[in-house]
């Protein structure tokens, strides 16, 4: 069956990557977008990714993964490259309920990173439930390819339409057809 998508509020909740490639740095900075809660642990770290902890000011641990290191932690994120290690996080996460991906295995994963489109508010997450992650990335292309070039001032023009008025019929159909009419579909 595929993976339902999920938006979540991560703003509030802890994240830990664990590792510090190449991976690991793709992970942080798309997770910059969403919270700014994100703790490190990896023995060696890439210069990019140095400079993101630095002018975000993570957390770092500079050495090798540790159990007590999922302490308070919602989220994990596994970029090593060690099978192993990422099944053994993987299992002591599932034991303490702990959302957890690994970049090497959609088996050690209860959740998918997807890829992503960011334009303000909207948001657009790509998977295929772990079979093809190239075809997610060529997707994204493809879709960025179509966004209209405004759609940041249009969502922005309908959330200030929509705020003025009382919920109901009316605002519902006022609301429908001017997001038809601010963005037309072309033939
Ligand atoms: C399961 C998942 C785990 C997770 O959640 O991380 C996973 C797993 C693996 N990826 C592998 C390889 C590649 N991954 C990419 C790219 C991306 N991979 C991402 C997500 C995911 N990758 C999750 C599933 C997503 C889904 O459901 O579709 C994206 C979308 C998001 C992100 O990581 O930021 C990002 C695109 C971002 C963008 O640009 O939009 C490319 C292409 C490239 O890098 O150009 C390649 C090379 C081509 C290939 O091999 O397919 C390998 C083999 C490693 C090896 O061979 O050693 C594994 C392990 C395995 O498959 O077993
Ligand atoms: N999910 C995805 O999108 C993709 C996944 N991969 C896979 O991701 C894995 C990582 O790739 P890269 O980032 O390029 O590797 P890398 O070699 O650049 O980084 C590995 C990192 O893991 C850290 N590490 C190793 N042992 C550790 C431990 N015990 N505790 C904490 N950190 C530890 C190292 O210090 C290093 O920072 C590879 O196995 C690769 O096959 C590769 C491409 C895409």
């Amino acid at each position: 069956m595929p993976l339902f998508p999920v938006f979540v509020d991560l703003s509030e909740k802890n994240v830990l990557v664990v590792g510090g490639g190449k991976v690991a740095t793709r992970k942080v900075q798309n997770l910059l977008v969403f919270t700014k809660k994100i703790t490190i642990v990896a023995p060696s770290i890439r210069k990019e990714l140095r400079a993101l902890i630095k002018e975000n000011r993570l957390s770092l641990r500079r050495r090798k993964f540790l159990a007590s290191d999922l302490r308070n932690k919602d989220v994990v994120i596994v970029a090593v490259d060690d099978l192993k290690l990422q099944e053994r996080i993987f299992t002591l996460c599932e034991k303490r309920k702990i959302l957890c991906n690994s970049v090497d295995s959609p088996k050690f994963c209860n959740f998918i990173f997807p890829s992503l489109i960011v334009r303000d508010e909207l948001v657009v997450g790509i998977s295929t439930g772990g079979r093809a992650p190239a075809l997610s990335k060529r997707i994204r292309e493809f879709i960025e390819g179509c966004l209209p070039e405004n759609v940041e001032a249009v969502l922005k023009k309908l959330a200030q339409e929509r705020e003025k008025l009382p919920k109901g019929e009316k605002r519902q159909k006022y609301i429908s057809e001017l997001t038809e009419k601010l963005l037309p579909m072309k033939r």
